[in-house]
């Protein structure tokens, strides 16, 4: 097969890791920087030019999207899922989960356990909003942020009002969340490849930060998860329409709660803590699903 690893930088070593293993699985790998191409639009030919000349004979792509380029990123990928090629993620999956409003309201809806979360555009009800997630504190989170910039632990009725008139007046989305203090700083990140969960580790933030992101200091260790916990994960995965998925579960008081499900979850700090081949595993995957591509039916 030839296998496409969706990326702008050959050089991060999940793109590494990817092209390693589909070459060591005798495939054929291709790095193709989804920003660098265009999207040919046209009835009947779905086309995309990259490097001067029309993509042909990928059989898959892994597409590894990154915030900045979402919403061009999908463009690409909708285009390859026309163009009859499988993708580990769908298009339509990316969006879906990367907004954190709409995952939210599609796992509430599959019986997923979330923190309480409320969302609103009006600045009057301010107090109001921050008593419906039984605050303070209350954690306030833009909508689509990530490595844990653009997440405010607000511990005061005073700073959750001054955070959120400030993302009002930048215009930005965010949503306004219970905070779980029992996690204490840590939550997990488990990584699912289809219905299973291949390895998770336990995150713990850098002291004095309630953000357990391996991006913002924090460290991490493998542990084994809960049936519960393992059940979760597997779940939220599922009900977003993400195959493989880095899924990040708090622990609380009333069990395992889903703070998000990563569609483009990064490889090092797993594989690290594990030592699990996961990039070998997620190819094996593709090998297994190409045959039977059951599509997005998610439906929201
Ligand atoms: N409701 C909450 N209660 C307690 N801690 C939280 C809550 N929400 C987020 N956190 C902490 O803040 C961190 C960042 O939050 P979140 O994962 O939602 O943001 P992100 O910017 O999307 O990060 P990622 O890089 O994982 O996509 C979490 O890993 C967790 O440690
Ligand atoms: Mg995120
Ligand atoms: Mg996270």
């Amino acid at each position: 097969m030839k296998i496409a690893v969706l990326s702008t930088n050959p050089d991060l070593y999940s793109t590494k890791r990817l092209v390693e293993a589909i070459k060591q699985r005798g495939h054929q790998a291709v790095v193709i920087d989804h920003v660098k191409c265009f999207v040919m639009i046209e009835g009947g030919k779905p086309t995309i030019i990259y490097k001067g000349k029309p993509i042909t004979g990928i059989d898959a792509v892994i597409p590894r999207i990154g915030t900045s380029v979402n919403a061009f990123g999908c463009a690409v990928v909708r285009q390859l899922e026309l163009m009859k090629v499988f993708t580990t993620v769908k298009s339509q999956a990316i969006l879906r989960s990367r907004d954190k409003l709409r995952s939210m309201q599609v796992l509430a809806k599959s019986g997923v356990d979330i923190p309480k979360t409320v969302f609103a555009k009006n600045p009057a009800q301010v107090n109001e909003l921050i008593h419906m997630v039984g605050g303070p504190p209350v954690i306030i989170k833009l909508l689509e942020g990530t490595q844990g910039v653009g997440v405010v632990l607000a511990e005061t009725i005073k700073a959750a009002k001054s955070t959120i008139e400030a993302f009002y007046g930048l215009k930005a989305n965010f949503l306004i969340q219970e905070y779980i203090a029992e996690s204490k700083g840590a939550d997990i990140r488990a990584f699912v490849i289809g219905n299973k969960v291949i390895a998770a580790m336990k995150r713990q933030g850098a002291e004095g930060d309630f953000r357990s992101n391996l991006h913002r200091g924090g460290e991490g260790h493998l542990i084994e998860l809960t049936e519960e916990e393992e059940h979760t994960a597997i779940s939220a995965a599922k009900a977003l329409g993400v195959r493989i998925a880095g899924v990040d579960l708090l622990q609380s008081e009333r069990g395992p709660l889903v703070m998000e499900v990563n569609s483009s979850p990064g490889l090092r700090g797993i594989e690290e803590v594990s030592g699990i081949d996961i990039a070998s595993l997620i190819v094996a995957y593709i090998e297994d699903k190409i045959v039977t591509d059951e599509g997005d039916t998610v439906g929201v």
